[in-house]
């Protein structure tokens, strides 16, 4: 398959890899001309994923137009430049949206930024538990591959399954966009717990409540409870919120070290999605009517309106209720 990979992150880059090494014809569009440069002439990501020797198979291109001719794209930008970008592509191809996030502003997930920027293009999303550098080095790997159209999103999945790389195909494109986005702003209050040291059992209850917090949010919107439940929901949800490697993790850390956004946030190079996540999910929560503490909690961390103590005590004495 003639392959384009839009955004040359680490997770890009390891879904290039991926694609190459199955003997896709791969071509990846970065937005730094350094990351260009890399790719072609050392087949390295020295800036996002400098560990992993890339296959000679995939190209580099600063140029969007060079992607006219690509069978299907990958969209890997952060969520936030994903519209700005689209719009300027010329193609109708299948577009595979792999950003975890909600477009600050509009309230959009990522399928509706895309259908209004490439109305023409068919959409599916890609999403689930994927640490890009343990893909990137072959390591055993699921993901949700959800596409409202079943025969085109069971042949993409097909596409891209490898020996270590495995789709499972649904077709609750909502459902799987859900999962991703707000898995992000949980595994930032996991991160905050840690940082604070505030113990193993706090981190379990806010996994499970941050999954109630997901699923009321995402039945609200129409997605299903399966979807949720599964790779791009719960098991995302478990990877990022358990690990150092995320970087939603890493940043409420952090934040439960006291420090305070602004800085943890300034001259960062990778994406934390959590951070512009947070804002906007409360917004869409509220005009949903699904009831986010954990959400709103983290929200007011990053916005400097309360510190890590008013936050836990705030939870802690909501009204006792049901599980
Ligand atoms: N890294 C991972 O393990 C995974 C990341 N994702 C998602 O993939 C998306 C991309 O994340 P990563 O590849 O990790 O990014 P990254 O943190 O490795 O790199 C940052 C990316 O932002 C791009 N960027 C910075 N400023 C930009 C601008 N003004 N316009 C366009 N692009 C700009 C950079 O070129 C680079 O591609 C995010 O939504 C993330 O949640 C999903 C699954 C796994
Ligand atoms: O989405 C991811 C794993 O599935 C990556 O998580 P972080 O963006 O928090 O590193």
């Amino acid at each position: 398959m003639r392959l384009g990979v839009i955004g040359a992150g680490a997770w890009g880059t390891a879904l290039a890899q991926v694609a190459a090494g199955g003997g896709d014809d791969v071509l990846i569009w970065a937005y730094e001309p350094e990351v260009v440069d890399a790719i072609n002439a050392a087949h390295v990501n020295t800036p996002y994923l400098p560990e992993v020797p890339l296959s000679p198979g995939i190209r580099a291109t600063g140029d969007l137009a060079a992607l006219a001719d690509r069978e299907a794209l990958l969209v890997v930008t952060p969520a936030q430049h994903l519209g700005r970008i689209l719009a300027t592509l010329d193609t109708d191809a299948p577009l595979i949206l792999c950003a975890k996030g909600i477009e600050a502003g509009t309230r959009r997930l990522m399928s509706d930024v895309a259908a209004a920027a490439r109305p023409g293009s068919p959409i599916a999303v890609l999403s689930g538990p994927t640490f890009a550098r343990e893909v990137a080095a072959g390591l055993p790997t699921a993901v949700t591959l959800a596409c409202a159209d079943e025969a085109l999103g069971q042949r993409l999945a097909h596409r891209l399954a490898r020996p270590t790389f495995r789709p499972y195909f649904s077709d609750d494109v909502v459902g799987a966009e859900i999962g991703g986005a707000v898995k992000n702003v949980m595994a930032i209050a996991c991160g905050v717990v840690e940082g604070a040291g505030l113990g193993q059992n706090a981190r379990a209850a806010l996994i499970s409540r941050g999954f109630a917090e997901m699923t009321r949010f995402g039945l609200a919107l129409g997605a299903r409870a399966e979807t949720l439940a599964g790779l791009s929901g719960l098991g995302d949800l478990v990877l990022t919120c358990s690990s150092a490697s995320s970087r939603n993790f890493s940043l409420g850390m952090g934040l439960g070290q006291g420090k305070p956004a602004t800085e943890l946030l300034a001259d960062r190079r990778t994406v934390a999605e959590g951070a512009f996540t947070a804002p906007v999910l409360v917004e869409a929560a509220r005009e949903a009517g699904a009831d986010m503490p954990i959400a709103d909690a983290v929200a007011d961390l990053l916005a400097g309106k309360a510190d890590v103590r008013a936050v836990i005590d705030r939870l802690m004495s909501r009204p006792l209720k049901r599980e």
